[in-house]
Formats: structure tokens, C-alpha cells, sequence
């Protein structure tokens, strides 16, 4: 069975006194048993090592928001893989459609930010989804097979999440229909060597719809943007009734 994993992505939210404030009434509204049940926090990097100060010992493992392919070097407002694992981040969402649409990551340089990712020991969280064009025009499952085929090219799938998340679904409150959801990751998994490899659902996650999503088969986790950001909701996300 893949583990399941909530991870909450906070995007460019969040002072790290407002991260603290955050901890404080998140963690010990937790319910989860870790075996069973992962909780992730990918934030910005300047709360990268403030919480993982804060986390240490508890549940909930620390994730960074985008990584650079190589280990140093001249590459002004890029952060490395080794920076990351020096101060305990563990996971690294890789791909997401915001990086897509503003600055200008492609298939490619997800590829290369993968194996530089998985070369430290972090394990990457590859974002794929198609737009609401892509949707109409009947282009879902060719985009993310494209995706995926660029994307995981020499990619080590014993050490890897991946993420749907239908980009017309982010942050529009319009979550894709559970069973649609589960229709696609279904496909995704097809395309995989490996059938342990945790696949989340994201786009417009929230406390009132999160147990049914978790209740499709195929879906062994979620990415959680906007009801990652107040404790009482990401709480009741992670606490989700089921399995
Ligand atoms: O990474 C998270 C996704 O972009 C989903 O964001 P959202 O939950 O605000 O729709």
C-alpha cells in the first residue's frame, strides 16, 4: 500500500512568527499516527529553519516549495538541495503549475530539480495537472502522460510522490469530483514502474470535503494550499475520518 501523506503547501504565506503561531495550536490538534498517516509543512524558506527547529520530535516532517539542479554556484535567488537537507527538510514540491505559469519551469528543469532532489535524500513531490483548455479540448491525459514521461525520465521511483492537481481546481474553490480525481490518478499510477509510489489529490482541498476525497481508492494523499494556512482547518484536514 503507498503511505499516505497530507502535506499542506503554504505558498508565499507566512512570517515565521506567524509559522509559530501557527504550531502552536496545529500540533497539539494532531491525531494521526505517523506509521500510518504523514504530515508534511512545505513553506517558504525563510521559515525553513525556524521550524524545523520547532518540529523536531514532533509528527510532522518539513518540506521546501522548489530546490535548484545544481549544488552550488552562481545562480543568484536559487536555493541547493544540501541547503536544504543541512537544516532537516526532508520533502521538496517540485513542478507546481504557479512555478509553470510565472517562472517559467519547464518539463525539463523539473527533470534535472528531481534528480538533484533525490541525490540529497530528499524526496520530491512532483506536481502534474492540466488546464481548463487542456480540459475542454480533451487534452487531459495526454498533457499529464507527457509530463510524466519528460519528468520522471531516470527519476528512482522508490523515493517519490506525486501530486495531481488540475490547475483549474487551485485555489478556485472548484474541486475536481472525487471520482474524477481517482479516474486520473488511476491513469498516472499506469504509467509508473512502481505501484507504491503515494499519489495526492490538490485543488481547492478543505475540512468539508477532505473524507470523501480520501475515500477513493487510488488517492493516498493530499496537496492542500489555501486550507493549509489556519490550524483548525488544516487540523481537521489531516485528522480525516478514514484509514
Ligand atoms: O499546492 C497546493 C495547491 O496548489 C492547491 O491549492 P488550494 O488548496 O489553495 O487550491
Amino acid at each position: 500500500m503507498p503511505r499516505t501523506i497530507i502535506a499542506g503547501n503554504w505558498k508565499m504565506y507566512k512570517t515565521q512568527a506567524e509559522a509559530v503561531e501557527f504550531l502552536h495550536e496545529f500540533l497539539p490538534s494532531l491525531d494521526i499516527t505517523p506509521e500510518t498517516r504523514q504530515v508534511l509543512l512545505c513553506v517558504p524558506f525563510t521559515d525553513l529553519l525556524c521550524l524545523s527547529k520547532n518540529l523536531h520530535g514532533s509528527r510532522v516532517q518539513l518540506g521546501a516549495q522548489n530546490v535548484h539542479w545544481q549544488d552550488q554556484g552562481a545562480f543568484t535567488g536559487e536555493i541547493s538541495a544540501p541547503m536544504l537537507t543541512e537544516i532537516g527538510v526532508r520533502y521538496v514540491v517540485i513542478g507546481h503549475s504557479e512555478r509553470r505559469q510565472y517562472f517559467g519551469e519547464t518539463d525539463t528543469t523539473v527533470n534535472q530539480r528531481l534528480k538533484a532532489a533525490q541525490a540529497h535524500g530528499l524526496t520530491p513531490i512532483l506536481c502534474v495537472g492540466e488546464s481548463k483548455a487542456q480540459r475542454d479540448a480533451g487534452e487531459t491525459e495526454t498533457h499529464i502522460m507527457s509530463q510524466l514521461e519528460i519528468g520522471l525520465q531516470g527519476i528512482d521511483q522508490t523515493n517519490l510522490v506525486i501530486a495531481y492537481e488540475p490547475i483549474w481546481a487551485i485555489g478556485t474553490g472548484d474541486t475536481c469530483a472525487d471520482t474524477e480525481a481517482n479516474r486520473v490518478i488511476s491513469m498516472i499510477r499506469s504509467q509508473l514502474t512502481n505501484p507504491e509510489v503515494t499519489i495526492q489529490y490538490g485543488g481547492s482541498v478543505n475540512p468539508q470535503n477532505i473524507d470523501q476525497i480520501m475515500a477513493q481508492p487510488e488517492i493516498n494523499g493530499a496537496l492542500v494550499g489555501g486550507a493549509s494556512l489556519q490550524a483548525s482547518s488544516f487540523a481537521r484536514i489531516v485528522n480525516y475520518e478514514g484509514a
